[in-house]
């Protein structure tokens, strides 16, 4: 049997590329950082903070310079004995309510044991627990509340807290909300009321360019990566494609350490430009598979016509054909088909989710109609839909059953 050997061959730190890794400097985000120190400044000044609003595409430094400043704010408050601030961070992506929200706020805030039920309560009950706590705290209390677009539509909290200092509910604390989402319809879609108050400060953080990606990534390479197992070369090109793609540090970061890995694995010592392209394709396959296994079992099947109509080189092709290829898909798996519009409904979702891309073309008399394509690897959709759909003896003959009548 193999043993374990430990190989540091192409990494120094590889933890320095991963997510959890704080950096102890930020770079190219300067003019962000100055708008959100001039929002946290009544802090120091001993006001009642500011509600910040902070959006941005994933990846662009949102967490990374609210960790970063939030420390700096807290070492700095320190120098003047009339600030007693406190930092609660609580990331909702779980949690769907106003309601969950405050009762894990509740609980965090809670010593062990004195946890209250999640469920069971008025949620003004829960309000008041809230303000309970935060006023035993006491000071300045900043709550971040990452993903806080999951809170969805039951927002009350949002409208609720930044007043109750008003109202009378907190008399020992000022609250300030600090709300951090990469949902740009998110904040359009808040009440007018809680947006006045949630956005008072509103920061948006752009996708990072190659330039400046290149330059965060060096940074992070010269920690991470032995000095003489790689150039600049390999940087840029991680830097380029992040950009291309999403302006995203984290897939920057992502498609470096996979290079470095592959590197590694094929046991290479020296990292080039082919390792980045295997990682690139590996974190495509990742994300092609991801959106996939999100699909329901017709999404799958509409997904199944486009990629058979690709693997007989026609696409793009219209809906209206798409659908019948759909139909001999259901029929050769014995599974019913749904109408032309829900199927038409499901290659719009594929269409959202970066697998299939749409052209609008125009009939003239008859009204417009959308072609569709395969906007990832064909290869790509074809393997994560045969681990899906458990198609064991491959996806072609499953769809060559349903494609014997057309005789492609
Ligand atoms: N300006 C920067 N300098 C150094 N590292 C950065 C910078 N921006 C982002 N990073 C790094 O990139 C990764 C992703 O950043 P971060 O988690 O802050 O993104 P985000 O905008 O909060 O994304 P999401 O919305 O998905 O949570 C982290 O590892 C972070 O350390």
């Amino acid at each position: 049997m193999r043993r374990f050997e430990r190989k540091r061959t192409i990494f120094a730190n590889k933890d320095a590329l991963r997510e959890s890794y704080q950096p102890d400097r930020i770079q190219e985000r300067d003019e962000e950082i100055d708008a959100y120190m001039d929002a946290l400044q009544p802090v120091i000044d001993g006001w009642e903070p500011n509600n910040i609003f902070l959006y941005g595409n994933t990846g662009v430094g949102k967490t990374a310079v609210t960790e970063y400043l939030l420390e700096r704010l807290r070492e700095d408050a320190r120098g003047y004995d009339d600030i007693d601030l406190s930092v609660l961070t609580l990331n909702c992506k779980p949690l769907s309510s106003s309601y969950q929200v405050a009762v894990e706020l509740v609980n965090e805030l809670r010593p062990d044991g004195g946890e209250i039920s999640t469920t069971g309560y008025p949620q003004q009950t829960v309000f008041n627990k809230l303000y309970e706590e935060i006023d035993a705290v006491g000071g300045t209390v900043l709550l971040v509340l990452d993903e806080i677009d999951s809170i969805g539509e039951k927002d009350e909290l949002l409208y609720e807290l930044p007043r109750a200092r008003s109202k009378g509910d907190l008399e020992n604390a000022k609250v300030g909300i600090i709300g951090i989402s990469n949902d740009f319809k998110f904040r359009d879609q808040l009440d007018p009321r809680v947006q006045d108050t949630l956005c008072e400060r509103e920061l948006q953080f752009p996708p990072y360019n190659a330039q400046e990606l290149s330059n965060i990534l060096s940074s992070r390479a010269e920690i991470a990566l032995r000095e003489d197992v790689y150039d600049d070369a390999v940087v840029r090109l991680c830097a380029a494609l992040a950009a291309k793609d999403r302006g995203s540090a984290r897939q920057a970061l992502d498609l470096l350490l996979l290079a470095g890995e592959q590197a590694q694995n094929n046991g290479d010592d020296f990292l080039e430009e082919r390792h980045v392209e295997q990682a690139q394709h590996e974190l495509e396959r990742e994300r092609v598979e991801e959106g996939i296994r999100q699909l329901t079992q017709h999404g799958h099947l509409a997904l199944l016509s486009v990629v058979s109509l690709a693997r007989a080189g026609r696409t793009p092709e219209r809906s209206r054909n798409i659908y019948d290829r759909y139909l001999d898909v259901c029929d050769a798996m014995g599974i019913d088909s749904l109408a032309q519009r829900s199927v038409h409904n499901h290659l719009s979702d594929l269409r959202m989710l970066g697998i299939l891309t749409a052209r609008e073309n125009r009939s003239g008399s008859r009204g417009n109609f959308y072609s569709y394509e395969l906007d990832v690897p064909l290869e790509s959709a074809r393997r994560a839909l045969e681990d899906e759909l458990g198609i064991e003896d491959g996806l072609e003959r499953t769809t060559q059953a349903a494609l014997g009548d057309h005789g492609e």
